[in-house]
């Protein structure tokens, strides 16, 4: 039996333009005035809209605003497993452990990891990042009462470090001596089925797809699994949740909600960017398309069509709805949910008989530090797929038979495009995303530029079994997916912030160079030869940097430069490029004369040391001769006669497995970015260049002091930075 909402109020329409259609290019956008809430917005920013839509979109069910929503929000601590769960019987070792396990690999970049790269050559309008592997996290649910009432144990086990370990099916005495039924599944994250809603938040992933969402990525969040698996609850929560007026607070909301309150709460802190939000809500029912956002009372179909513009399928005449507001988005979610085709069968009493796929796009505008305007289209889609179902358990029969062999259908094509996509031979070849409507628009998530995540969720009861095995092996094949993502942009905009990144970025590193130069000029004013040879090069680099005139030009008025205008810009922009370049290849030089040096003084000083050790020796054994004060390793102080120099110890970090299982997660995912690889290398070349001016000033007699102090102090302060923040 099919359920839907009787009445159905209709929103915005974007004109009855395609999802495709909210293009980027160029325009510039303001953002449209922030009405008090969703009731008291009359005026779509930049749609037609009929009366009756307002009115609607006026009279849908008032949700508080963002900020309580977002300060209702409970950080999450790690908690230890209950005794209601049922899940990971037998598991052991991971009994008290957090629900969410480690991440194992590289997590999917974040939006701060990802450098644009625009291609120069081409003037390519893509900017792009390194191909990086779909996100796949899998998410156990409880066992329920009636599973709990027929003693149906669990399957599953969760050893930790993203494992999930299936055992076999032939439940009784063999089970545990049967190695070969027993099956080790690895995944980025596994939630145990103790999981909160707020863990999936905060450690699925799906907050860096928000970010790179509002970076101008097209990503997707989707979650399959069998019927009754828990694919809803994650998304949006238990169907209640939608009954009546939405309590925000209720800690049952699921990933969908949570999502649009950490967008709007990074939006809100990007003040230097105009974001215009629309949304789009769709279901694939019995391989047809329809708006849930406007279904008509027919219930007519929409086309799924292909786009030569943007490479890729779109649904015709989707509505797109306006979301100035938190509100204007959680309203579009709840008429979504209301509209949606959900069923009974024996496995779920509210089971979705079709596929959902919402759609936020994120259009911004950003003027960067030179004038440009930069205009970004990213978009999130949330899949909530109907579940796979043997219809024997289900019991499936008339409409809801249709209905699961559609699924089933639709679900096997992707089956095979995540086959053939994760398969490096097949990859090159034909993939079916053709063959259903499914396919068709998730094909852009799956191979294309998106970034992905993919929620399996599983049921851990023994009864599941073969199907919970066949979820665990189409995420483990969906892991091996590589996309590879890309920014869309004004092919003019791209080149032009390209080369102006690469000019600040030359410029900051010569700076760098020239002020710990500088730093060795002031510290060594007496010096030597060394000094000398300093000078002379600094004045090299000075004179060979000197002559290229800077470009001034008024980038408020860049968009109205003609092509010419534009190409002598750009000239100059590059010849100002090599020209830095060139410097900073002086200044390397210069660094490595230095480095050399600094190996010679280096190399005097540990001579040194092994001087004063023999003689503190000489001293210890003597019974006339006391010994000489000794200078402490760890705090550089003279201490009494007695203790000898000793060198320091090699600090050490502490052991890993001692660690709390948040900071041994935090290691994957906090691993140092490029950029403070670069930071801390620099930081590290001042730190010698200052050693060593200061090994020129002192006598000898002080070297072997002072050197091994800094040096130990240098190294400590790595240390630290080397440990996760
Ligand atoms: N993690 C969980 N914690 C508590 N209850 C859960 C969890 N996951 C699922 N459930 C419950 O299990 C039942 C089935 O879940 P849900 O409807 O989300 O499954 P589904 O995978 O979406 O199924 P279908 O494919 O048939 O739509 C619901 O009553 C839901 O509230």
């Amino acid at each position: 039996m099919v359920r839907r909402a009787s009445s159905v109020p209709h929103l915005n329409s974007s004109g009855g333009s395609s999802a495709d259609s909210a293009g980027t290019s160029g325009s510039r956008r303001g953002r449209a005035p922030v009405a008090g809430s969703r009731a008291s917005r009359k005026t779509p920013s930049s749609t037609t809209t009929s009366q009756n839509q307002r009115q609607s979109s006026g009279s849908s069910s008032g949700v508080p605003r963002s900020r309580s929503l977002t300060n209702g929000m409970r950080r999450l601590s790690p908690q230890k497993g209950t005794g209601s769960s049922g899940g990971g019987g037998g598991g052991g070792s991971s009994r008290n452990t957090p629900y969410f396990l480690r991440s194992r690999e590289n997590e999917i970049g974040s939006a701060d990891t990802l450098e644009i790269v625009a291609s120069k050559s081409t003037g390519s309008e893509e900017c792009s990042t390194p191909e990086d592997n779909i996100n796949v996290v899998v998410r156990v649910r409880p066992l329920n009462d009636k599973e709990k009432r027929d003693r149906h144990g669990s399957t599953l086990q969760f050893p930790g470090n993203g494992q999930v370990i299936l055992e076999g099916n032939d439940v009784g005495q063999k089970r545990s001596h049967n190695r070969d039924s027993v099956r080790v599944f690895t995944y980025n994250v596994v939630f145990e089925p103790g999981a909160t809603q707020e863990d999936i938040l905060d450690y699925s992933g799906i907050k860096r797809i928000i970010e790179m969402g509002i970076e101008g990525f097209s990503c997707t969040a989707f979650c399959y699994g069998q019927t009754g698996s828990g694919k809803t609850h994650t998304l949006t929560g238990p169907p209640d949740l939608f009954i009546g007026k939405p309590n925000p607070k209720d800690p049952r909301h699921g990933l969908i909600f949570r999502s649009f309150l950490y967008l709007f709460q990074l939006i809100k802190n990007r003040k230097d960017v105009n974001y215009v939000l629309k949304a789009s809500f769709m279901e694939i029912y019995n391989e047809r398309v329809i708006d849930l956002l406007n279904p008509g009372s027919a219930r007519k179909p929409l086309a799924v069509r292909w786009s030569k513009k943007s490479g890729g399928f779109f649904v015709e005449n989707l509505f797109t709805v306006d979301c100035e507001e938190l509100d204007d988005l959680l309203a579009v979610l709840e008429e979504g949910m209301r509209n949606r085709a959900v069923g009974s069968h024996a496995m779920n009493d509210h089971s979705s008989r079709s596929h959902t796929i919402l759609t936020v796009h994120i259009l911004s505008d950003q003027q960067t530090d030179g004038g440009v305007f930069l205009s970004k289209h990213g978009k999130i889609n949330f899949v909530d797929l109907a579940g796979s179902e043997l219809t024997k358990k289900t019991m499936s029969e008339g409409k809801t038979l249709e209905e699961a062999n559609n699924i089933n259908k639709s679900l096997m094509v992707l089956g095979y495009c995540i086959s053939s996509l994760s398969d490096s031979k097949k990859r090159s070849g034909h993939i079916p995303y053709r063959d259903s409507q499914l396919t068709k628009l998730l094909a852009d998530s799956l191979a294309g530029n998106g970034v992905t995540l993919m929620i399996a969720c599983v049921s851990p009861a023994h009864y599941n079994h073969a199907e919970t095995l066949n979820t665990l092996r189409y995420a483990s094949r969906a892991k091996r997916i590589r996309t590879k993502p890309v920014i869309k942009m004004d092919p003019r905009e791209a080149l032009i912030l390209s080369l102006k990144r690469d000019i600040h970025a030359l410029q900051m590193e010569n700076d760098h160079l020239k002020a710990a130069l500088n730093l060795h000029h002031q510290a060594a004013p007496n010096g030597g030869a060394a000094e000398n040879l300093l000078e002379l090069q600094l004045d090299r680099v000075s004179s060979s940097g000197g002559g290229v005139p800077v470009p001034k030009v008024d980038l408020q008025r860049l968009p109205e430069l003609d092509g010419s205008e534009l190409a002598e810009l750009v000239k100059l922009y590059m010849v100002e490029n090599e020209s830095l370049r060139q410097e900073n290849n002086h200044l390397f030089t210069v660094r490595e004369t230095i480095l050399r040096d600094q190996e010679i003084v280096c190399r005097e000083n540990e001579r040194l040391l092994k001087k004063l050790e023999d003689v503190n020796k000489v001293c210890v054994r003597s019974p006339l001769i006391p010994a000489r004060p000794a200078i402490s390793p760890t705090t550089g102080k003279e201490t009494p006669g007695t203790e000898i120099w000793t060198n320091p110890e090699p600090l050490q970090s502490p052991p890993r497995a001692d660690l709390p299982i948040e900071q041994r997660m935090s290691e994957n995912a906090d691993r140092r970015t490029d950029t403070a690889q670069k930071r801390i290398d620099q930081q590290r070349i001042a730190k010698n260049i200052l050693i060593m001016a200061n090994a020129f000033r002192k006598p000898d007699s002080d070297l072997a002091k002072e050197l091994n102090l800094n040096q130990e102090k240098a190294h400590a302060k790595q240390s630290n930075e080397f440990m996760p923040e």
